[in-house]
């Protein structure tokens, strides 16, 4: 099979499956002339029918018997009831009814786009073995802007990208766009991503000028069918280093003068331009703290540019510094939580996931629901910077399901945060870091495919279960035998809790590598920035481990609603996978599972190493379910996987040991070598930042 597929393989079905599928698929009708949008939906649905069914239904305008009806308020065939107005501008219904006596499919949007969105649902409810006759279901999306981000930068270099080269070819761009983009857009399309942020939030300011505008403009011509916007990363600096002016200062009248010049520009370029998405005084780059003032002074500049072109702005929270020593992790709060209500009505505040920085584990930010008259975005990462690039593997919909289903305390969970129901918001977005690369697997490795389309289709409704959202990826993927593919599921459903067992159980976190983020370094002490050392994080020593963000410490879990901050304040009623992120506890502590602390983190890390070695295991069984290829491709990972499970269990075991003096419970297994050995492994592998 040809690895550029993706999910759309549309391997074709049982005979039984084919005969089923080509009944309800007899002809694909619609009321003409065609925009491309609708010229892409329709094709879509041939060529899916085509693979799946082995015939290919020919597009038409007569309403036969087995047709599926593509209908618009313009092109309603009489006698189709329906709420149109429930819809949306995006959202579908699916539904099998009888229309002047005949039996048909019809797929119901108010805009072409929703029949796009409409086609593919309906291409992944046939391949999951729907009851295709029996169809009535309805779909809008819950959040507006879903949006990948991609850190790429100009030079193609991806920032924690692991799947080669970046996919914008800037060289050739304008000129040549090639069959790639379109494949992009598609597959976005296909989970409803909407929108794209092309280049690294490390900005630069040379991504605003003409000639990459123009680019940018060539890739928006070939997203535009698939309803994909695009959007730029802006440099708050940009007025001093393409305007020339002395100052970025947002309240200084020539700076935005120089802002909303610009975004007449880029609009001229791209009438349909999404926003800018900014980094800003965050690891250091420039922004409005510069000039003394606050994020919202910076973000409603840019707003206030956008604006008349229906432009949004994506505002990160994720900021840091060193003067900040006491705790890392309470910084965005405190910068932002004061800013709520002052932000532009087309200003998003976009939301790291884990209050320190994507990690294995971590608790939801504390920001969601503490902003209510501010419209917060959740970023999630797709691409896995910290849970082994794209050599390991962990499906992450249960990671994103973990923190969409957490309770903020404010009377909701972060989902109904991000979107917009619990505090009335109707700018709403949901971001995800990109893990697309020139490799010809798309994203590094055949399982990381699932974490792109995991977050389009729970950032188009929070509320499927990771489980749901593998079992529809395993069997478009993979195979649609029940039994393959419950094994992938199970595989992929344990695979998270494993990486988090295997590099830092127990709400340990950051002990990978300063600088590549891959392997274990819980030693490393000597940074220019205190919080850029594992030991800022772990604070092992012979007293005990972990990082005290109750009241005897930084207080940070103060940040939290009452509820919430009550309950992990105290150890006792701290979830034990969140311990070591709220407390800082000795080492012959008693777990809930009535073994000491130390004997609790030797055991994690020995559940990491089985359910690594188990995953190998469980994949080796679907030899012959799985084509050679991609069989081979995934076991090899896995053999790495294993390897690198020791080498992180075999660290930190040696380091913890040393930090706490204790000898390894009765019985368990000593790592294969002593500290000296782990400290010399160097990961050539693993890139570092990029420029
Ligand atoms: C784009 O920079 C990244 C940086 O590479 C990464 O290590 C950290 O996760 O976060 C930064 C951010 O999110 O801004």
């Amino acid at each position: 099979e040809d690895g550029h597929e993706l999910w759309l393989r549309y391997r074709p079905l049982s005979a039984a499956g084919q005969a089923g599928l080509r009944a309800v698929a007899r002809a694909v009708v619609h009321g003409g002339p065609a925009s491309p949008t609708l010229r892409a939906a329709v094709a879509e649905l041939r060529r899916g029918v085509a693979a799946l069914a082995g015939r290919e239904p020919p597009e038409g305008r007569r309403l036969v018997p087995g047709a599926l009806v593509l209908a618009t308020p313009e092109f309603a065939p009489a006698g189709l009831q329906l709420r149109w107005r429930d819809l949306g501008r995006e959202g579908y219904a699916l539904r099998r009814t009888r229309l002047q006596g005949r039996e048909v499919t019809v797929i119901a949007a108010n805009t072409d786009l929703g029949l796009l969105y409409g086609s593919f649902a309906w291409l992944r409810a046939a391949q999951a073995g729907a009851e295709l006759r029996r169809l009535d279901a309805t779909s809008v999306p819950k959040v507006g802007l879903r949006l990948l981000n991609h850190w790429d930068n100009l030079d193609r270099s991806v920032e924690r990208g692991y799947a080669g080269a970046s996919i914008w070819d800037w060289w050739k761009l304008p000129d040549i766009t090639g069959p790639r983009y379109a494949e992009y857009a598609r597959a976005n399309a296909s989970i409803g991503i909407n929108g794209t942020v092309l280049n690294n939030v490390n900005a630069k300011a040379e991504s605003l000028t003409a000639p990459f505008l123009a680019k940018a403009a060539a890739l928006a011509d070939v997203f535009r069918p698939y309803g994909l916007k695009v959007f730029l990363s802006a440099r708050f600096s940009a007025p001093v280093e393409l305007g020339g002016l002395k100052t970025a200062d947002p309240l200084d009248p020539a700076v935005r003068a120089w802002w909303r010049a610009k975004a007449d520009e880029v609009y001229r370029a791209m009438p349909d331009f999404g926003g800018f998405l900014v980094k800003a005084n965050s690891e250091g780059q420039p922004g409005p703290q510069d000039y003394g003032r606050t994020h919202a002074d910076g973000a409603n500049m840019l707003a206030e540019a956008l604006a008349p072109h229906g432009g949004v702005v994506l505002w990160r929270a994720f900021v840091y510094a060193h003067e900040n020593a006491g705790d890392r992790a309470g910084q965005a709060y405190a910068e932002f939580q004061p800013l709520d209500g002052r932000f532009a009505p087309n200003v998003v505040v976009q939301v790291k996931n884990g209050p320190i920085d994507f990690q294995p584990r971590e608790p939801f930010h504390p920001l969601f629901g503490a902003m209510p008259r501010t419209p917060l975005g959740l970023e999630l990462q797709i691409t896995k910077e910290y849970l082994g690039f794209s050599t390991h593997l962990a499906y992450l919909g249960t990671l994103f399901e973990e923190v969409l289903r957490a309770d903020t305390g404010h009377g909701g969970t972060v989902a109904r945060v991000v979107d917009g129901r619990l505090q009335g918001q109707r700018l709403t977005a949901m971001a995800g870091v990109a893990n697309i690369g020139t490799d010809r697997n798309w994203c590094g490795s055949q399982f990381d495919q699932a974490n792109w389309y995991a977050f389009g289709r729970m950032a188009w409704d929070p509320d499927l279960s990771a489980r749901a959202v593998a079992e529809e990826w395993a069997a478009q993927t993979f195979s649609a035998r029940r039994a393959a593919r419950d094994a992938i599921v199970e595989l992929m459903m344990g695979s998270r809790e494993a990486v988090a067992d295997t590099m830092t159980p127990l709400g340990l976190h950051h002990l990978m590598g300063s600088g590549h983020h891959y392997g274990p370094a819980p030693w490393v002490d000597d940074l220019e920035r205190p919080d850029w050392n594992p030991v800022y994080y772990h604070r092992a020593g012979r007293d005990g481990i972990g990082f005290d963000r109750s009241p005897t410490g930084s207080n940070t879990v103060a940040q939290y609603a009452a509820p919430v901050a009550r309950l992990w304040a105290d150890p006792r009623t701290t979830p034990p996978a969140l311990l070591l992120w709220f407390h800082h506890l000795p080492w012959d502590y008693r777990m809930p599972s009535g073994r000491t602390l130390w004997a609790e983190l030797v055991a994690r890390y020995d559940a990491g190493v089985a359910a690594v070695d188990d995953m190998g295991r469980r994949w080796a069984a679907l030899r012959g379910e799985v084509d050679g290829e991609r069989h081979a491709e995934v076991a090899a990972y896995l053999a790495v996987q294993a390897k690198e499970a020791r080498w992180w269990r075999g660290a930190c075991l040696g380091y913890f040991q040393s930090a706490s003096s204790l000898p390894l419970p009765p019985g368990v297994r000593p790592p294969e070598h002593d500290l000296a050995f782990y400290k010399a492994l160097r990961f050539p592998f693993a890139p570092g930042r990029g420029g």
